[in-house]
């Protein structure tokens, strides 16, 4: 079998909505992906500063957002290492389980604005292809990254955040339609977000 290739969208998802949904698919699409496999960080060490929902509930939200999609999976690799995540941990597993596939990684401008601060970034760039995306809000570039490692790409501004999702639920406000309608169903039977964010 010909090398497939693997998108890896990676995130915390607490919860996840619409404006990942929508930037895997176009990515999916456009760089002519076989499979896009989600990745639930286990502890993102970065957002430390705050409670991060139970990893099962983040891992279970995602799997009912993208189970319509026959392109799109979920991977417990993170979840199941424990611990706090590390990108180069999850690329370095994806690698062992797909030796002979080619895995792009995808980001939000957000999140590509701080690889440098990742850890073991080099062998990050040797691991994957980066493909950052467009976030309302975030200027995307890639200055002081490896030339040829990372490909920018504009896509349907979605002006949605996990954050300002856990805010509407605890303030009783609606999120239908931020999110697929089973995540919204998952987040009231489940009482998530229903604390005072911090
Ligand atoms: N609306 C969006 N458009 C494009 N990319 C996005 C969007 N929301 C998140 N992303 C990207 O998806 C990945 C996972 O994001 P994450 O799970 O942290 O969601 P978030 O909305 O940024 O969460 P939070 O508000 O809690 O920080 C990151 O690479 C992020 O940049
Ligand atoms: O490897 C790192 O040091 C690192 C630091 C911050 C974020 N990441 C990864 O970037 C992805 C998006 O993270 P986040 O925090 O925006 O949900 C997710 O897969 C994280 O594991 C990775």
């Amino acid at each position: 079998m010909s090398a497939r290739r693997l998108g890896v969208m990676g995130g915390t998802f607490d919860p996840v909505h619409n404006g990942h949904l929508v930037a895997a698919s176009e990515v999916q699409h456009r760089f002519g992906l076989d499979e896009v496999i989600f990745v639930p960080t286990g502890q993102p060490w970065q957002k430390a500063n705050r409670a991060v929902s139970r990893a099962e509930d983040r891992y279970l939200m995602t799997v009912i957002a993208t189970a319509s999609n026959p392109v799109f999976s979920v991977s417990r690799v993170d979840i199941d290492r424990g611990g706090q995540t590390y990108t180069v941990d999850t690329l370095r597993d994806l690698r062992a389980e797909y030796p002979d596939d080619e895995l792009f990684f995808i980001t939000g401008a957000d999140a590509l604005e701080q690889i440098l601060t990742w850890r073991d970034v080099d062998e990050l760039f040797d691991l994957a292809h980066f493909i950052g995306v467009t976030r309302p809000g975030y200027q995307l570039h890639d200055h002081h990254l490896p030339q040829g490692r990372v490909s920018l790409v504009e896509v349907t501004a979605m002006a949605i955040s996990s954050t300002t999702c856990r805010e509407r639920v605890q303030r009783g406000e609606p999120v239908w339609y931020l999110m697929p309608d089973g995540v919204v169903r998952y987040i009231d039977k489940r009482k998530l977000y229903t604390q005072p964010q911090s």
